[in-house]
């Protein structure tokens, strides 16, 4: 490590507006070669922004940036990049329809002379690859590989574009444990070369295992920095939320009733998820677990009617229609679904509308929302869910990416629905909205629904449910309560199926 050495980059008072927002006040940072800073703060506290910033994405609005100690205009990303600044994100930038090996070199293709070197291209990126210990095929098209992959061939496009600054801001939330691993690895062994790294992930175990300092923002203001892993999480996290974080998971005060749910050899139509029969009952949490492919996934969006299925599901006895999503919400199934931008987002549409698209209609009298009714409603759904929004009449894509998640969860929790299946629930949500999140699940059980929470992230289902099922390729293998409600355990069955017995 190089931390001593000057500053790759430093944000000197930045600020940044955007209509009703301050999202940057006069924020500062800096990030040396070598080094790995972990960018913190709730949802919408401006970590994005300040990292758009810094990768040419956007303009500050007063404030400088320096590079290598030089006030320098990022004017767009690709000044950033001629500059060595490299963004990660979630949302792949590859371009689907050309090979590995194009993607890799994509605008910087070496030439001889004024033709294209495809033979070199097609030789350098497997070196690259290799040197990653990356396994694919150079010729193969992204768009054919798996989101795994395509994210290391991202990587790889940075480290071979001569990365100086890698920013990754949410890059692993959507990767398996195990690509996950790798590219925290990968990240690691870039900065042991002194590449500069700044991080943002709402996944604490991830800092703590990577960075060696959090910068913390709230509300746009750089509230402090402190090094990793040496402070305590609940020291960072109250730096975050600005209180104490009690009770973390909460606690509800009912017993599990009648069974609500019952799913008889419910089976994917892509045979991704082999027969499963379980129950739920009233006011009863259960978890799903498994890796990345192992069917959870499938399970969820098969009770929710999001995908074709054979087999059986009942609802307080009454057999829903499988395979079709209004169906199943009016059969009293509803149905978060991990995918939000694809599948739960109306992208042109404001906060109000999103969060009330479901259950306004049920206020209307002959078909008219009073709309002091209606305003008052969204008022206090915005508020119970903590959805930050500097106005109801925002388009939800200007919200962060947390907020959007709260928004549609605010939607579907509204409904009053008997069964709720979630699927990555907290997936992009900060500490103390997953919180106040689950302060919510507990209340929707204790007023009687079933749920059914699929999650990646272990010790949520070990804190909310009240028994988890494992899937394994393809199939739930093991059930697991009480006692042995362990992250051992359930990885234990994720992993190879069943648990490890130890020799007697
Ligand atoms: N294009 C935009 N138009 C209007 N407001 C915006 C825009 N982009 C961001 N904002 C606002 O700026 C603030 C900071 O958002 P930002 O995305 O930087 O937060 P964040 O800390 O990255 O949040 P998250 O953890 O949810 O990703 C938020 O209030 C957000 O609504």
């Amino acid at each position: 490590m190089n931390a001593s050495a000057a500053p790759l980059i430093e944000v000197r008072g930045v600020s940044k507006r955007y209509p009703g927002v301050l999202a940057l006040d006069n924020a500062s940072l800096t990030v040396s070669p070598g080094e790995i800073v972990a960018l913190t703060g709730e949802n919408g506290s401006g970590k994005s922004t300040l990292s758009k910033i810094i990768g040419g994405a956007e303009q500050p609005d007063g404030g400088v940036v320096l590079v290598d100690g030089v006030e320098t205009v990022i004017a767009n990303p690709a000044t950033a990049l001629k500059l060595g600044i490299v963004m990660i994100s979630q949302e792949l930038t590859l371009a689907p329809q050309l090979t590995v090996a194009e993607n890799v070199f994509m605008g910087r293709l070496p030439r001889k002379g004024r033709v294209i070197d495809w033979a070199t291209i097609r030789r350098r990126a497997r070196e690259e690859l290799a040197a990653l210990d990356v396994h694919v095929d150079v010729n193969a098209k992204v768009g054919d590989l798996s989101v795994e992959l395509q994210q290391e061939v991202e990587i790889a496009r940075a480290v071979s574009s001569k990365a100086r600054l890698l920013i990754l801001d949410e890059a692993t939330s959507s990767l398996s444990e195990h690509a996950t691993e790798r590219l925290l690895e990968l990240i690691r062994e870039q900065a042991k070369r002194g590449v500069a790294v700044l991080m943002i992930s709402h996944r604490m175990p991830e800092l703590y295992s990577t960075a060696g300092r959090a910068a913390v923002l709230r509300d746009g203001k750089m509230v402090g920095t402190v090094p990793l892993p040496s402070t305590p999480e609940s020291q960072l996290v109250r730096m975050m939320v600005g209180r104490e974080l009690n009770d973390y998971y909460g606690s509800r005060d009912c017993v599990p009733g009648d069974v609500v749910l019952q799913v008889r050899d419910l089976a994917s139509a892509d045979g991704a998820l082999a027969p499963t029969s379980f129950e739920v009952r009233s006011g009863e949490i259960v978890g799903i677990a498994g890796l990345v492919g192992s069917g959870k996934a499938q399970l969820g969006m098969a009770l929710g009617g999001a995908i074709p299925a054979t087999g059986e599901v009942k609802v307080n006895g009454a057999a829903v229609t499988l395979g079709d999503p209004r169906r199943a919400l009016g059969a009293g199934i509803g149905l978060v679904p991990d995918d939000r931008k694809r599948a739960a987002l109306l992208p042109t549409r404001s906060v109000a509308h999103n969060m009330t698209l479901t259950w306004l209609p049920k206020l209307s009298k002959f078909g008219v929302v009073p709309t002091r009714t209606e305003k008052r409603r969204v008022r206090e759904a915005i508020a119970e869910y903590g959805v930050k929004t500097s106005s109801p009449a925002k388009l939800i894509t200007q919200l962060s990416g947390g907020n959007q998640q709260k928004a549609i969860l605010g939607r579907i929790f509204a409904l009053g629905c008997p069964v709720y299946v979630l699927s990555e629930p907290t997936r992009g949500v900060d500490v103390g909205s997953k919180s106040q999140i689950y302060a919510l699940l507990q209340k929707l059980t204790e007023s009687g629904a079933a749920v059914v929470i699929i999650s990646s992230e272990l010790p949520e289902l070990i804190g909310l449910a009240d028994r988890v099922l494992v899937c394994f390729q393809g199939a739930v293998r093991g059930e697991v309560t009480g006692d042995q409600l362990q992250e051992e355990v359930l990885n234990a069955i994720a992993v190879s199926g069943h648990v490890h017995e130890e020799p007697s």
